[in-house]
């Protein structure tokens, strides 16, 4: 079901690639992408892989776009937003900035109002991903379907009432995957030192974690109760969750979250001034 959307993208990095690679040739067409990005390695990439056009810097192209996807670092968004406000009439502005705020997108580009924020994940590059995101009071129906449309072309959505909560996703889903991969990082080192080999170390903590992930996604039961039904009593379950327990991985887990929270609501406060 690929339509005609015009969606051009400031920023064509990481993020900006596992988006593009859901949507060109599925949501839309791929000449119907536009990406600007003064990386001229990144824009052939894309340009040879999902056949988009491109452009060094901000263009008039953009003009023509329905949605402008902002996916460049907080630090360059506002000097990004700026120059692209003489080419932003009635499209919707799609930001997936870590903390940067709806008002002040708002304000760099003069007023407008047809705002959505986003947070989505890594995992977006496999078709897997997860966005929180929430619209502003200037986005009409239509341009909230596109938006769910062109987030749920890489994984599924969780739409928000207040903006205020963009920072605890961006806490446990837009930062989640590094946990994942930290803890798996940990399983793998903890294999080696108990003398399995790297590659059956890696495979042991991954297949785990797939497994396991899938498992809770498929059970109505809740997660604490999967862990009860891995835990015997006196068991090594048990004595691996006590050593946990005794070291405060748990809270220290909760910290850390409300650590990147917080991190996303300075950011919002540091590049989102004047
Ligand atoms: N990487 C992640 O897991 C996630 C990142 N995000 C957000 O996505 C945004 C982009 O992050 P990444 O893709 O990871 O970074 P990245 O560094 O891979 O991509 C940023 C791109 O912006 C380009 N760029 C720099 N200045 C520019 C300019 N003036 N005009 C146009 N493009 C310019 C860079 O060349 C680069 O290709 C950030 O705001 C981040 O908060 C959101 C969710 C998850
Ligand atoms: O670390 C960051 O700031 C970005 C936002 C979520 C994931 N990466």
């Amino acid at each position: 079901m690929q339509g005609n959307l015009k969606i051009g993208f400031i920023g064509g990095g990481n993020m900006a690639s596992a988006l593009i690679g859901g949507l060109a040739g599925k949501l839309t067409a791929g000449a119907n992408i536009h990406v600007v990005d003064p990386n001229a390695d990144a824009l052939q990439k894309l340009q040879s892989t999902f056949g988009v056009t491109t452009s060094p810097q901000i263009d008039a192209a953009l003009a023509q776009c329905e949605v402008i996807v902002l996916s460049v670092k907080p630090q360059q968004m506002k000097d990004v937003v700026q120059q692209l406000r003489p080419h932003v009439s009635k499209q919707l502005v799609l930001s997936i900035a870590a903390g940067i705020r709806a008002v002040d997108l708002s304000r760099w580009l003069g007023g407008h109002a047809a705002i959505v924020r986003t947070m989505p994940n890594t995992p977006a590059l496999i078709g897997k991903g997860i966005t929180g995101m929430v619209a502003m009071d200037g986005v009409s129906d239509a341009q909230r379907n596109a938006a769910d449309a062109i987030m749920r072309a890489v994984g599924a959505t969780v739409w928000l009432d207040n903006e205020s909560l963009i920072d605890p996703v961006t806490a446990v889903s837009g930062s989640g995957p590094a946990y994942v991969f930290y803890f798996i990082e940990a399983m793998q080192q903890a294999a080696q030192e108990m003398g399995l080999t790297a590659e059956q170390g890696n495979q042991l903590a991954i297949e785990t974690f797939v497994g396991a992930a899938q498992l809770a996604a498929n059970s109505t039961d809740p997660v604490s109760v999967l862990r009860e039904r891995v835990t015997s009593k006196g068991g090594t379950t048990y004595a691996a969750l006590t050593s946990m327990d005794g070291s405060g991985v748990k809270d220290a887990i909760v910290k850390a979250l409300k650590a990147a929270a917080a991190r996303g609501k300075e950011l919002g406060e540091e590049f989102g001034k004047d």
